[in-house]
């Protein structure tokens, strides 16, 4: 294992309410709360990590924002962050990017809004990832509340018009320590040359080393959420297993 590439790792800050959480399958209602964000994130400097995957799950909803208190997260530490939620148009994606946060995540818009996405992309280049959000092979947007085409179909379209990174969550495996659907990721390398970085399930260091050994497949990176607010395993350890940087 030590020989192989490694995986990127990124430590989830979900924010509702102001507050750190947790959902399951991405149900409002299902919230865990773990306190203070820039606590959580600070937690997840600490133990090493590179990125932090920080989600605004209220502008993810619809039904509110976090904007602030996110760009005060992004600007407390001095390591990577990816940034999603509600980001859908020109304001909320330059308001992310102003952040310094390393790349923002696009869902819903990359559903409901193909030319925008696609111009997005076009001037941000790397900056821009997409969100694939998925049951089965059927894309979610608004929440994961409404259906939003098929993955395939989509995943083509967002290729030509040059994504460089997708970030691919099955919505049932979310926040329920299952495992990563691994066979869903090798399709999804299978069918594009963009990097994948794989969300949802993971829920001991095997499902770790089971995504480290697709990385020549084209995984990436993994999202790891409630296994580490649970203390399944320290991110310490989790790095070891991942590879560091
Ligand atoms: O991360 C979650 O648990 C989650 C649950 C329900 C909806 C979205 C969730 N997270 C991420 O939010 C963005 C989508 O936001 P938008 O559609 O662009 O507004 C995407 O990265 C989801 O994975």
């Amino acid at each position: 294992m030590t020989d192989s590439p490694r995986l990127e790792l990124l430590p989830a800050v979900d924010v509702a309410d102001g507050q750190a959480v947790r959902l399951t399958q991405g149900e409002a209602g299902t919230e865990t709360g773990y306190g203070d964000p820039l606590s959580a994130a600070q937690d997840w400097v600490n133990g090493g990590a590179e990125w932090i995957h920080l989600v605004d799950l209220d502008a993810a909803f619809g039904r509110g924002s976090n904007a602030e208190l996110l760009e005060r997260v992004v600007k407390s530490v001095d390591i990577k962050v990816e940034m999603s939620g509600g980001i859908r148009d020109d304001e909320s994606l330059e308001r992310a990017l102003a952040t310094g946060c390393a790349r923002v995540n696009i869902g819903t818009a990359a559903l409901e809004n193909p030319e925008w996405t696609a111009a997005a992309i076009a001037k941000h280049g790397d900056r821009v990832a997409v969100g694939l959000d998925v049951r089965g092979t059927t894309l979610s947007g608004r929440g994961w509340t409404r259906d939003g085409g098929d993955l395939w179909d989509v995943l083509a379209r967002l290729d030509r018009e040059g994504c460089s990174r997708y970030v691919v969550t099955d919505v049932k495996k979310d926040g329920m320590l299952s495992g990563p659907n691994t066979g869903l990721l090798m399709d999804v390398c299978e069918a594009t040359d963009a990097a994948v970085v794989a969300s949802g399930g993971i829920s001991s260091l095997e499902d770790i080393a089971a995504l480290r050994a697709i990385v020549d497949r084209g995984v990436e990176g993994a999202i790891v959420g409630k296994a580490l607010y649970n203390r399944n395993f320290t991110l310490p350890q989790a790095l070891d297993v991942a590879g560091r940087p």
